[in-house]
């Protein structure tokens, strides 16, 4: 099948790449130049385990990358997978997807054949008819048949490639069987190889099911740190108890890994919205709004627990983990970002080390220190503070030898409590 992916970010360059390996024809359109240079060079614009080697053994076969939307009819259909910010009250901002679908409707306002316009991208249910109006406008007088479906998405950073390609679900929110059957072929190779759930229903409750997704994980976290929180006041370890709660079927083992809290492009934006979107149509989600409080605390709390130990102003403190996960270089709304502000307003001397996203972190803190090794941000620092949980963290030990005093406050449960170090756990 031709198909075109609009938008080559974390989704857009893993679905254009999957779906060039599952034997589509695939165009990938971005509007960054530089993005669709790289993807035609055969690299992947982000980074994401196994993705380099796929745009490189598809681009210039059958993936091609282009900022032009002029070719746009000769798919069967278009998938839009532009990003949708959080606004300043939490709600998303669709204008770059509306502008996208737009372009699309334009694009294909002159063809005679049929096309599916499939939103990827993350957004409430009120928006899905604000993208119609946006492809309609772009189609104008035309008779062409076009229709809009939801296709939500949830592969993780970190393991984009592996997620997308075995899903355990894939939800088609469609209007039409006509719709439903074209999204079935795109995914027909994928779900010929897989025992994937297929979800059909209609595109608003697609949407609902991505934040309701979210949400429910987002808070399954809170809801441990909360616990943990009350179990480090016990002197209790959070994850003892989570390791047997999550025997239960009923709880599930998975998400229960207690800690400085959520970060990343998703949860954060996609709890927000979901808020806003309820709070707008009259509805006041009280569970939610404590998920959020409680992830926001938990930084703070990271930071006081080095307080109790020193006083940082003045004084070096490294901070391991940039990256709002291990496994990707990116450091949107990372609880790195709480940390380093938290440090900055102590007055502490701040040194990052991330073995991938130093670059990022650098271009939201140009002004602390960045080290090239965790040794080296350990080297003479008075206080470690650890974010992210990398495997390598787990092997510093003789590392923290060369700190000017070892007291390492760790909030991922990754460093291994040695000896000559004062070691504080966030939730154990
Ligand atoms: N990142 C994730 O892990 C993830 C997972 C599931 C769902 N989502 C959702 O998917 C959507 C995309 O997220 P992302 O992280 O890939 O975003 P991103 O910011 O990484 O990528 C968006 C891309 O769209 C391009 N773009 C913007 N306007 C354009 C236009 N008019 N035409 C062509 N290209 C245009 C940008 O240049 C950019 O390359 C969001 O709604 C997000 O919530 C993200
Ligand atoms: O037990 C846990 C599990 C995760 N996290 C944190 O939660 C955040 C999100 O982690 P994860 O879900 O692995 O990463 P994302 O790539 O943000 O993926 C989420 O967001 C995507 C975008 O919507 C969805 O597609 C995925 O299904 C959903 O898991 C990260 O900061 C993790 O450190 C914890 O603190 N404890």
């Amino acid at each position: 099948m031709n198909i075109n992916v609009v938008g080559s970010g974390y989704v857009g360059t893993t679905l254009a790449a999957c779906l060039a390996d599952l034997g589509h024809d695939v165009t990938a359109i971005d509007i960054d130049e530089d993005v669709v240079a790289e993807l035609n060079a055969g690299r992947a614009p982000i980074h994401e385990p196994g993705l380099d080697e796929l745009v490189a053994e598809h681009a210039g076969e059958n993936l091609q990358a282009t900022t032009a939307y002029e070719n746009v009819a000769d798919a069967e259909a278009t998938f839009l997978a532009i990003q949708t910010p959080s606004r300043e009250d939490g709600s998303i901002d669709v204008a770059p997807l509306e502008a996208a679908a737009e372009m699309t409707g334009e694009a294909l306002a002159d063809a005679d054949s049929d096309h599916l316009v499939i939103v990827k991208s993350t957004i409430t249910p009120p928006k899905v008819d604000e993208i119609r109006d946006a492809v309609a406008e772009g189609l104008g007088e035309s008779s062409s048949r076009v229709e809009v479906a939801t296709n939500p998405e949830f592969l993780r950073e970190g393991t984009a490639v592996e997620d997308f390609l075995a899903p355990q679900k894939v939800v088609f929110g469609t209007d039409s069987a006509w719709a439903t059957d074209r999204l079935e072929a795109v995914y027909a190779p994928l779900l010929a190889d897989h025992d994937t759930h297929v979800v059909q229903t209609g595109p608003e409750t697609a949407t609902m099911i991505k934040y309701a997704n979210n949400a429910f994980l987002a808070t399954k976290i809170s809801l441990i740190n909360d616990l943990g929180n009350v179990c480090k006041e016990f002197g209790i370890d959070a994850y003892e108890v989570a390791d047997a709660i999550g025997l239960d079927d009923r709880i599930g083992e998975q998400f229960l890994r207690s800690g400085v809290g959520w970060g990343g492009s998703c949860f954060p934006k996609d709890v927000a919205a979901i808020i806003a979107a309820a709070r707008e149509a009259g509805y006041d989600p009280a569970v939610l709004d404590a998920a959020v409080e409680v992830n926001d605390r938990q930084p703070e709390r990271l930071l006081e627990l080095l307080d109790e130990h020193v006083d940082v102003e003045g004084k070096r403190v490294a901070v391991l983990g940039l990256a709002f996960k291990p496994g990707t270089d990116d450091t949107r709304n990372s609880r790195a970002i709480p940390v380093i502000e938290g440090l900055k307003e102590r007055g502490a001397d701040v040194v990052g080390y991330d073995p991938v996203a130093t670059e990022n972190m650098r271009e939201q803190f140009p002004e602390i220190e960045y080290a090239d090794s965790a040794g080296e941000a350990l080297e003479w620092a008075s206080g470690a503070l650890v974010v992210t949980d990398w495997d390598e963290f787990a092997a510093l030990d003789e590392a923290f030898d060369a700190m000017e005093e070892s007291v390492v406050v760790d909030g991922r449960r990754v460093v291994e409590r040695g000896e000559g170090i004062t070691y504080e756990g966030l939730t154990w």
